[in-house]
Parts: structure tokens; C-alpha cells; sequence
């Protein structure tokens, strides 16, 4: 017998350690300690790295699959092909023989004198296994300067490489969508930066346009922008910027603006800043924390009032809304503190002093205004609270306090409007006491009013969420806003977090006037 002659306690150990799972667990210490997790690179051959009297070196790289992450340019003044890029993470990264700035002589004994990098590039295409480059090291300066960041930002625009003509290598390139959230890893290059675009598992770094480049392109474009301003009357506190939260509904003076007009006029800021990038950071929501701010943004008629009404009802314990403050008289059906806070013109304009208004305006000679103290009461409470202003609002409340969470609420393609809506009635009159039917021509409008706000505040926007069967985009609604409660990573400005932006992000650029 085995165990013959042996202590109980030897015993019980070697049935301990004998068992799969204790086993399994010794073997992913070994792993995770000799680090052999990591994508495995054949054994080099031994002359790699043979160096020769004129300096050259032959490094012999294993060309899988994928591309080896490098791209190649011709440098204009000495006709040598070099190193332009390496891609952070590719094979030539992890090789560490191969770096930017090196002069390219050969490639599989073939000489690259004379040649254009088209002609290289199919070279490298057909390569399968080792492929030998005879190389001259360029100077090490560059990597010593070489700026690895570990900044994480959002990006404000969509960027297709496929329809990029200037991009210096398409499949070296990562392609993404507003919103997405991306790891800048090099910031070398002036006019493309290295990047990985978060969830995608590849792990792979590609090209992505810099924040100057990019703010390069728009300022190109800007002309035509300014051009269609200039007949618009600038943005100021009228009372036409106000929101439906102030319970006035549409104005019959607004409804007959030409389009074209109120495309413009809402807001012309949104034309003057070139949205990039923005720095991000994880926030893990703690249970002590207070609830983020939602704010919902949409045309007028699209059903931000419908879904927060919906909202309130379905759970009045977890939902509040901020109440307006008006100078206006109260009427009988009305209650303070329900439907307004009602106050007196000196007190109102103290209040403006004093900044406290994330949006207000006048009508018919009453103020009316929505307050940040109205809102900090809801959050005050342990409620999420539901604000309801005009986007270009949204930067009053844009803080480490509010944490808003911006949710655009948008309307369906004109069939499912048609559809939807054809029973619905909105506010129709000044005091919004009348309602009506919806209209071809509201419909229009409201679809008109959508792309204006995605165009010029869709940087802005968390979610975006279409109002069309208006069951199915409550119950949307609800769960987005209640995944805010979990623990899952949410990505917020940096801003939000700490003081400044990282050292990294600030030397290579700052964020100032995007929003
Ligand atoms: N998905 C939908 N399907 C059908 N009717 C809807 C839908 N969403 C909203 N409605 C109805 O449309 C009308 C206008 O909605 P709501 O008042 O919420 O619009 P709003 O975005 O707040 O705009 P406004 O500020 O102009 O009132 C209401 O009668 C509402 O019940």
C-alpha cells in the first residue's frame, strides 16, 4: 500500500495537491509567473543579428498572418527607404529588432535601391515565415523622445480609414465611431498617433488621425460653416432656446421660422470647435455615491416629456424631475414647488447673478428658468434626476457634481412617425394650454431639429435611443439608465476626476473649448 507506514497530515496533502482543480491551479501560477501567456514567437534563427563592417545588420522577423506592423517611407532627401511606423504591439514591435528611423536595404535578399514602397510592399505581402530585412540602424534618438502614453479618450468624430485618402497605410489604420473609447499609445507623429480601440480583442495598435490633424481638417471645412452663419442672429438667453420642461410647448412664431434658419439658430458655438478627442477615465459608481444626472435632449415633440413622465411613474422613489422657476403669477390649477417655483423678478435676477440658471429666458415679460439648485435638491434625495434643457445648456451642469449622462432622444424615419404619432396630440398654443394633432409639417421639422442637434451636439451624447414604438423606448431608456448603477467600468472626462489632465495628454495636447 501507498500510503503505508505514512503520517495522517502527509496523507491529507497529497490528496489535496493530487486533486484537478489544485493542480490546474499550480499550473496557471506557472503560466502567469513565466509569463508564457503571451502570443509566442518562433525561436530566432541564430545569424538574426549578424552585424557586418559597414554596420549593416540582418534581422530575420517571423511574418505570421497578420501584417508585421511596420509601415515604410522613401526619405525625400536621400532616396533610402526607411521605418516610418511601428505598430505598437504587432510582430515588429515585439520582435524589438526593427525600429523607426531604420534604413531598409534588403528584404529577402532583394535589393530595395531604386525602388518606390508600392514596389516593397507586395515583398512583404507574399512573405510567409522568416522574413530577412538587411537593415542600417537609424538613430536611437527618436525612441529615447518617443512619447508611450497610457491615455485613454473618447473620440468626438466617426473616422473611416477606407474613405481616408491620406492615410498612410489603410490596414495599419483603426477605424471608429464617435463615442468610442481609445488607448492613445504613441504620440510620436505629429499628424497620425497609434492607437487601440477599447473591446476590440485584436490588442493591435493602428493609426488614428491626430488631434491636430483632425482639428486641421474641420478648420478646412469651416468656411462653408461661417458662410451659412452669417445671416443668423446670434445665441443669447431669448426665450426661443428654452425647453419644453417649462411646460410652454412650441411657439406658432418659432413654427414658422424658414429650416433653414432655425438649423443655424440655436446655436452657432457648435460650429466654431472642432471636436477630437476627449480624455477619459474609469469610474467604478460606489454605493455612497450620488446618483449621475440624466439629461434627455431631442426636437420638440419627440417625447422627452412622455418618457420622463413614464420614467417618474414606473418608480416616483427613484425618479424626480427638477421643477422650473418662473416670475409669473400662479394660476389656480397650479401648486408651488410642483409645477414652478414661483418668484419675484428682483429674486430671479439674483439668481441670475449668482449663476445659478442652467438655462432661463424670458416670455411675454415673466421669466422662466431651470435651476441648479432645483436639481441638486432631487439629487439631495438619493433620486436620479431628470433634466430636460437645450443641449448647448448641458456644458452649465457638465461636472464632477452632475456626472450627467446625456441621453439624445430621437425620432423614427417619417413611416414610423407617421405610424406611431397618429393618434398622439403635443402642445401646441404659447401657454401650453391647447394641444393638436401632429402635422407632415411637424413631422419635418422635428426630423430637421434632430440633425441639427446630432450634428452640432452629438459629441455630447452618452445614448442615443429612437423614439419610435414608445414602449419599447421606455423600457430601452429604463435599463441604459439603470446600468449606471451598476459596478461596470463607465468611461467619464477626466476632468471629472482629477484637476488636470495627465502629463501625457497635456504635453501632446490640450482640450480646452470642445464643448
Ligand atoms: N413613441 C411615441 N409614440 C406615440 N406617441 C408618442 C410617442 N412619444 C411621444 N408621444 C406623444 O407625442 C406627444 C408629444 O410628446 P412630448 O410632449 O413628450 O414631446 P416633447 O419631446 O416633450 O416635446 P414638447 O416639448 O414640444 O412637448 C405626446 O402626446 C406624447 O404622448
Amino acid at each position: 500500500m501507498l500510503y503505508h507506514g505514512w503520517r495522517d497530515e502527509v496523507k491529507e496533502l497529497l490528496t489535496l495537491i493530487s486533486k484537478p482543480h489544485f493542480k490546474s491551479l499550480l499550473r496557471t501560477h506557472d503560466s502567469v509567473a513565466k509569463r508564457d501567456f503571451e502570443p509566442a514567437l518562433p525561436p530566432l534563427p541564430d545569424d538574426a543579428m549578424e552585424e557586418d563592417e559597414e554596420s549593416v545588420k540582418i534581422v530575420s522577423l517571423v511574418k505570421t498572418k497578420e501584417p508585421l506592423g511596420a509601415t515604410i517611407k522613401k526619405d525625400k532627401s536621400t532616396g533610402a527607404i526607411v521605418v516610418a511606423r511601428i505598430m505598437r504591439g504587432g510582430s515588429a514591435d515585439k520582435s524589438g529588432l526593427i525600429h523607426e528611423g531604420d534604413e531598409l536595404k534588403e528584404v529577402n535578399g532583394v535589393s530595395l535601391e531604386h525602388r518606390k514602397p508600392k514596389e516593397i510592399l507586395p515583398l512583404l505581402a507574399c512573405s510567409e515565415g522568416a522574413v530577412k530585412f538587411k537593415i542600417i540602424p537609424g538613430s536611437t534618438k527618436e525612441e529615447m523622445t518617443s512619447c508611450v502614453t497610457k491615455v485613454f479618450v473618447r473620440a468626438l468624430f466617426d473616422y473611416d480609414p477606407t474613405e481616408d485618402p491620406t492615410v498612410p497605410c489603410k490596414d495599419a489604420a483603426v477605424a471608429f465611431k464617435r463615442g468610442d473609447v481609445l488607448q492613445i499609445v504613441g504620440t510620436d507623429d505629429d499628424t497620425w498617433w497609434q492607437a487601440r480601440r477599447l473591446g476590440d480583442g485584436s490588442g493591435r495598435a493602428g493609426l488614428v488621425p491626430s488631434k491636430q490633424l483632425h482639428e486641421r481638417r474641420v478648420a478646412l471645412q469651416r468656411p462653408r460653416a461661417l458662410f451659412k452663419l452669417q445671416n443668423i442672429k446670434p445665441p443669447g438667453d431669448s426665450f426661443s432656446g428654452l425647453r419644453r420642461s417649462f411646460r410652454l410647448g412650441r411657439k406658432s412664431s418659432r413654427a414658422r421660422k424658414p429650416a433653414q434658419l432655425r438649423r443655424w439658430s440655436s446655436e452657432t458655438h457648435g460650429a466654431v470647435c472642432p471636436r477630437t478627442y476627449i480624455e477619459v477615465v474609469p469610474y467604478h459608481k460606489e454605493p455612497k455615491d450620488r446618483q449621475r444626472l440624466i439629461v434627455l435632449v431631442g426636437p420638440s415633440g419627440v417625447g422627452v416629456n412622455e418618457l420622463k413622465r413614464r420614467l417618474v411613474i414606473s418608480e416616483p422613489d427613484r425618479y424626480g424631475v427638477s421643477v422650473p422657476y418662473t416670475t409669473r403669477k400662479k394660476r389656480r390649477q397650479e401648486s408651488e414647488g410642483l409645477d414652478y417655483h414661483f418668484v419675484s423678478v428682483q429674486a430671479f435676477e439674483e439668481l441670475i447673478l449668482n449663476h445659478r440658471f442652467v438655462e432661463y429666458g424670458q416670455y411675454r415679460g415673466n421669466y422662466y428658468g431651470s435651476n441648479l439648485d432645483s436639481v441638486q435638491r432631487v439629487m439631495a434625495e438619493g433620486k436620479v434626476c431628470l433634466l430636460d434643457v437645450h443641449p448647448s445648456k448641458i456644458k452649465h451642469v457638465y461636472t464632477s457634481e452632475f456626472k450627467p449622462y446625456v441621453v439624445f432622444v430621437k425620432p423614427p424615419m417619417i413611416e414610423e412617425l407617421r405610424l406611431t404619432r397618429r393618434r398622439a396630440k403635443f402642445v401646441c398654443d404659447e401657454d401650453g394650454m391647447q394641444v393638436r394633432m401632429f402635422s407632415e409639417e411637424d413631422f419635418e421639422e422635428m426630423l430637421d431639429q434632430a440633425e441639427m442637434l446630432d450634428s452640432q451636439y452629438g459629441h455630447l451624447f452618452d445614448k442615443v435611443i429612437v423614439n419610435g414604438d414608445v414602449a419599447a423606448t421606455f423600457r430601452e431608456l429604463k435599463a441604459d439608465v439603470e446600468k449606471l448603477d451598476e459596478p461596470e467600468v463607465q468611461w467619464v472626462p477626466a476632468a471629472w476626476m482629477r484637476s488636470a489632465p495627465t502629463k501625457a495628454w497635456r504635453s501632446c495636447s490640450s482640450l480646452t473649448g470642445w464643448i
